[in-house]
This record gives structure tokens, C-alpha cells and sequence, in this order.
């Protein structure tokens, strides 16, 4: 079944920070990344728990198999995955012993635009980051700081702010 024929209730978006595709739940508005097989639940019978929407800020640092091996902080980025998460482990202690804030260790050190914006990518609902981040980010409480996590991007540690 080729994608003109989503099963009905369904519509076809392209995630803005990801460049892939995801499907929305016309009724629901839930979004799920996989295409769907059988026509839109309308009566949206409250089996996905959480919010919708989560605000966080993130420390990424890149590596050479990243996507974008490249940054605000440096043109070409060279590091190996397994320095980068040393990194990022050496910054979530550094946050949780209350030796640094992280906002200012993501202003000096995160890969990411949104390091002008103490990691901050404001909020966002389900769909619109890659999928082991968005996991990530709507397991947390807010307040708390993920352990390292592994997009096409890099390593991250995130901080749920809201
Ligand atoms: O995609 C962006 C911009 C993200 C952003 C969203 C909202 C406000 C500010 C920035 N930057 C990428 C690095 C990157 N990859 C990510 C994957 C998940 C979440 C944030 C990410 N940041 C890059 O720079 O290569």
C-alpha cells in the first residue's frame, strides 16, 4: 500500500528537525513515526500516557560518526563516539554534584545551535525529535537529567524543564 493510501484519520508530515516523515492521528493529534496499518482510533481512548508537550535543554557533543560532524564550536569535529561520551559523562556529574549549572555548561559546550539558548530547545510534542531523544525526553520528570543518549546526532544528556 503506497502512501496515498494511509488508512483514514491519518496525515503525512515531515518532522522539521529530523527531515523524516511522521504520521498524524487527525482526531488525537498523537504523531507516531512508523506508518500506520489500519484507520485512526477517533476516540483517542487515553492509551498514550504523559503530556504532550515537553520543554528541555540538552548538552549534545558530536563525534565523527555524527550526522553533522561539524558545529558552531569547531568546523570539522574529529572526536570518537566513546570520547564524546566521556564527555558528556564528565558533564552530568559535574551538573549533579553542583559543581556547574547546565545551562552554562551548555552554552561553552553543546554541538548544537541551541547552545546560544543555554541548551534550551523549548517545548515539543511527540514527532518531532529523533526518536531515542523524544523517548528520553517524555520519560523524564521534570527537573531531571537523562543519562547519555545516542542519536545520528551525537550524545546527549537532556534536562527536562518543563
Ligand atoms: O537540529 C538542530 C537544531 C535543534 C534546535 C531546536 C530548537 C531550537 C534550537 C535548536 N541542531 C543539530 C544538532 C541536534 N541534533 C538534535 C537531535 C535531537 C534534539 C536536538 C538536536 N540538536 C545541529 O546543529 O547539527
Amino acid at each position: 500500500m503506497s502512501d496515498e493510501e494511509l488508512p483514514s484519520g491519518w496525515e503525512k508530515r515531515l518532522s522539521r528537525s529530523t527531515g523524516q516523515h511522521y504520521y498524524l492521528n487527525v482526531y488525537t493529534k498523537e504523531s507516531q513515526w512508523d506508518r500506520p496499518d489500519k484507520p485512526a482510533d477517533p476516540a483517542g481512548n487515553g492509551k498514550t500516557e504523559g503530556p504532550d508537550e515537553v520543554q528541555c535543554s540538552h548538552i549534545l557533543v558530536k563525534h565523527s560518526g555524527s550526522r553533522r560532524p561539524s558545529s558552531w564550536r569547531e568546523s570539522t569535529i574529529t572526536r570518537s563516539k566513546a570520547e564524546a561520551l566521556e564527555l558528556v559523562k564528565e558533564y552530568r556529574e559535574q551538573i549533579v554534584s553542583g559543581e556547574a549549572s547546565f545551562g552554562s555548561l551548555a552554552s561553552k559546550y553543546s554541538d548544537c545551535s541551541s547552545a546560544k539558548r543555554n541548551g534550551d530547545l523549548g517545548p515539543f510534542g511527540r514527532g518531532a525529535m529523533q526518536k531515542p531523544f523524544e523517548e528520553a525526553a517524555f520519560a523524564l520528570k521534570v527537573g531531571q537529567i537523562s543519562q547519555p543518549i545516542d542519536t545520528d546526532s551525537g550524545v546527549h544528556i537532556i534536562q527536562r524543564t518543563a
